[in-house]
């Protein structure tokens, strides 16, 4: 039977200067899972991101994307990948949201070739399915932020990913459109059956959307089904974050989770 496991790392440590930054983490990720990466601030959320995509390499271990080694890797538009702050165009920026979302072609079609009528069709379709086809023609920096994000995942839908992942993409979307941005995740997931990995502060709620969740601080602390993860006291969580413990209060009747610094 094919291993349903699409990321597997092993051992994984990187340290950009004299520190390792991610130490020894051992994670696997199955298709189908819709995965919550937590962690205090510093924790190495990003950098793990990064050494997934294989844009900084692990100083030990080993990683496999889609059961091939990341250095024989080379199907990328399996992945779609939403960075940090995408979303803070201004409003002078002088592109179209359709243009926007067909540079997520440009992988699979050639950075110098023409886009044809089935590209554009393809844009459409990714917009229509972040519910943002009406602002096609709008410039990108009119957006708001959290329609600016959507762009972006309709960006890394367009060649059709079957692992999407997300880092912090709630930051920059107000807090009323923060519930439709999850349900847009949940369609994602359950219905095309792309599987997200997604980095956020949010621990409160990540919980009532993600099936799983992987606590990290340096190394892994945590990783299993939302329902355990909810589970946690705060003693628990606190023990979990290690050193950055007093940075955290869990509140679990508002599912909220307050940061101090
Ligand atoms: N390019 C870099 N050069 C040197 N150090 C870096 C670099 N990027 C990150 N770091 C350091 O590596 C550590 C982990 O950073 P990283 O951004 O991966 O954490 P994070 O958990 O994503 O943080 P946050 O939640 O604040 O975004 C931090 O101490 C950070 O200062």
């Amino acid at each position: 039977m094919e291993d349903s496991t699409i990321v597997k790392l092993r051992d994984v440590s990187f340290k950009y200067d004299k520190e390792w930054v991610v130490k020894d983490v051992d994670l696997n990720i199955k298709a189908g899972q819709f995965l919550g990466l937590v962690g205090p601030n510093g924790s190495g959320k990003s950098t793990l991101i990064k050494l997934m995509l294989g844009l900084v390499k692990p100083g030990h271990g080993s990683i496999h994307l889609f059961n091939k080694p990341l250095r024989q890797y080379q199907d990328w538009q399996e992945i779609g990948f939403v960075s940090q702050k995408a979303n803070s165009f201004n409003s002078g920026f002088p592109a179209t949201v359709i243009e926007v979302v067909k540079t997520g072609l440009v992988s699979r079609i050639g950075a110098f070739k023409f886009f044809t009528k089935k590209h554009k069709e393809k844009a459409m379709d990714a917009l229509r399915t972040v519910e943002m086809d009406e602002y096609a023609y709008s410039n990108i920096g009119e957006l708001s932020g959290g329609q600016q994000q959507r762009v972006f995942i309709a960006r890394a839908l367009v060649s059709d990913p079957s692992l999407l992942i997300l880092d912090e993409p709630t930051v920059g979307v107000d807090a009323k459109h923060v519930t439709d941005f999850y349900d847009l995740l949940g369609r994602l997931n359950k219905e095309q059956g792309i599987t997200l990995l997604m980095v956020t502060h949010d621990i409160g709620t990540i919980t009532d959307h993600a099936t799983h969740v992987v606590c990290m601080n340096k190394t892994v602390h945590f990783h299993g089904a939302s329902e355990e993860y909810k589970e946690f006291s705060e003693e628990d969580l606190n023990h979990l974050y290690g050193h950055a413990v007093q940075q955290l209060t869990h509140n679990h009747d508002h599912h909220e989770v307050n940061y101090s610094d």
